[in-house]
């Protein structure tokens, strides 16, 4: 018997088939690549382009947009400190369940604060938490302003808007930075290409002992 948080009288339950054997299945290790950056940074385009070319090789993965979860599972948050942090608990348990099940799931969501972020990496073992930082300076993301969500927030018709009148802090520790390089954005081929290297070094796209198709 243990106690957990407000639940009492709860058990683990353990399964027969464990993640090494999804693993094996699947010849990939489940991971949490984790996208953080300021809105119109590029974080759904690199989540998007990234899950096709990871498909394009036979590798199972599942994209957690922010935005999207935020049509159901978090459809009850909003955008105060207190929500966000919400907001990124919930999804850092459901990353793990699909890193769990050994898909490589990406994440993609502003999530500002770096304890938020730290607390998500802290749900697994460090090496299969990927911190990937879009670092696009905010006038790029501003310029881009594709929802036209930044001419709202300039005009005081969206108050707390992250960058503008809400904070963001950027990672101190990430694995992956995606950068300017002579004032130039890498492109979604670019970006995608840094971060399956990434994946392809580190070994998690294979797994020693698959089990041939
Ligand atoms: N106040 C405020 N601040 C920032 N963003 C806002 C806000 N209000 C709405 N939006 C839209 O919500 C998207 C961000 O949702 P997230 O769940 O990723 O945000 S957070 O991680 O909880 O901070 C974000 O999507 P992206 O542009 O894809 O980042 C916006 O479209
Ligand atoms: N590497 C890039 N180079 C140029 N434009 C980009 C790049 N990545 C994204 N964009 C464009 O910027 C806008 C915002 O991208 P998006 O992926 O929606 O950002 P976020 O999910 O961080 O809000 C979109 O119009 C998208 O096409």
């Amino acid at each position: 018997m243990s106690t957990l948080g407000n639940s009492t009288n709860i058990f683990w339950h353990e399964c027969p088939v464990g993640k090494l054997e999804r693993q094996k299945l699947l010849n990939q290790q489940g991971c949490v690549v984790w996208i953080t950056g300021l809105s119109g940074s590029g974080k759904s385009t690199l989540a998007c382009s990234l899950g096709r070319e990871l498909h394009s090789r036979r590798k199972l993965s599942y994209v957690l947009d922010g935005d999207n979860l935020r049509h159901g599972l978090n459809k009850n948050l909003g955008f105060t400190a207190e929500d966000r942090t919400e907001n990124i608990r919930r999804v850092g348990e459901v990353a793990k369940l699909f890193a769990d099940a050994g898909i490589i799931c990406i994440a993609s969501l502003i999530s500002p604060y770096r304890k938020d972020r730290d607390g998500c990496r802290a749900l697994l073992p460090d090496a299969n938490f990927i911190e990937v930082f879009m670092n696009i300076p905010l006038e790029v993301c501003e310029e881009r302003d594709s929802k036209g969500l930044y001419k709202l927030a300039r005009a005081g018709k969206i108050k707390g808007f992250t960058g503008i009148d809400d904070p963001y802090e950027p990672p101190l520790n990430c694995e992956i930075e995606i950068r300017q390089k002579d004032g130039v954005c890498p492109t979604p081929g670019e970006m995608t290409g840094q971060v399956v290297s990434y994946l392809e070094e580190k070994g998690f796209l294979q797994v020693e002992g698959s089990i041939p198709h």
